[in-house]
């Protein structure tokens, strides 16, 4: 890779806590390209979180840093737009009033009426949310409300697009227009994005690269896959490939084989079923 694009260096993080520091992160090193479509994917609590705010300049590493264009990042900023899981859009205002108060943060008076008009409607287009856009969060659909939200990033033009499990809480279906519209989205603006996900057919079928978290405390890049399908990508028809197959395997073997994580669950005292002999409401 020439110069990159985004580059974490040497990221060490380390939290205080009343039993003293947790070493969270560890020597974390990345190189994006841009243009690149990365996901974060590894176990609940391994730091994929740490790494995205630190990215955006909401945490400050302890140790190594982030850098962006060249510039060192040390606040957050209009040019890494977060899309959170929640959608965290203002209840009293419509998709039109949400997109618009990001657009008027971060280009004020360098746009006029119309121009700010045509801009805010042209990211919600891109979303297929023009057709919603005087409606408030109350009276749209979680999907949609998502939808708005990524607008809202996209609107900021964003060198980078940080997404913390945007589709975490959306059913199925939903989720998967909603990834077929990023896949879009980053197809026609070419933005870099760097995404968390849990899920490993999204991670596949979105990614350029997949970078693979190990366990904590001290968690770090443990592998990185790097998925060379083709695009425009076609879930229905990946799905069989065995190219797709393998990426997959690949995930799930670092996963679940090589980053296997198990719980511990409190013992559980047995106790005999209180209603067992007994019809309920009889
Ligand atoms: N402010 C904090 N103080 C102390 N420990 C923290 C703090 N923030 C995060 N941690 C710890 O750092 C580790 C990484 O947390 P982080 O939220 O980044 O993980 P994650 O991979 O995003 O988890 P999940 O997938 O469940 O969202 C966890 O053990 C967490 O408890």
């Amino acid at each position: 890779m020439s110069k990159p694009h985004l580059e974490l260096s040497g990221i060490g993080m380390e939290f205080p806590t009343p039993d003293g520091v947790f070493c969270a992160l560890e020597k974390v090193n990345l190189k994006v390209a841009k243009g690149e479509f990365i996901s974060l994917i590894g176990h609940s609590g391994c730091g994929k979180s740490t790494v995205l705010n630190i990215i955006a300049g909401l945490l400050k590493a302890s140790v190594g840093g982030c850098i962006l264009e060249g510039r060192q990042v040390d606040q957050p900023g209009p040019e890494r737009a977060v899309v959170f899981q929640n959608h965290s859009l203002l209840p009293w205002l419509s998709a039109y009033e949400n997109v618009e108060l990001a657009v008027d943060q971060v280009f004020g008076k360098k746009m006029n009426k119309q121009e700010r008009a045509e801009w805010i409607n042209y990211n919600l287009e891109l979303v297929h949310m023009a057709h919603a856009s005087n409606k408030r969060p109350g009276e749209i659909s979680g999907g949609m409300k998502q939808r708005v939200g990524i607008a809202r990033a996209l609107a900021m033009q964003p060198q980078v697009l940080l997404m913390d499990e945007p589709f975490g809480a959306l059913d199925a279906l939903t989720r998967a227009h909603l990834q077929d519209s990023l896949m879009e989205i980053h197809q026609e603006l070419g933005n870099t994005v760097v995404m968390i996900t849990h899920d490993v057919d999204e991670a596949v079928l979105l990614s350029d690269r997949i970078v693979m978290m190990s366990n904590g405390p001290a968690a770090t890049i443990g592998e990185i896959v790097e998925v060379n399908l083709p695009r425009p990508r076609e879930r229905v028809a990946l799905a069989d490939t065995p190219e797709y197959n393998r990426y997959r395997q690949q995930v799930l073997r670092f996963l679940y084989e090589k980053q296997r994580k198990i719980e511990p669950l409190p013992t559980r005292k047995k106790t005999a079923n209180p209603i067992a002999n007994r019809r309920v409401g009889a």
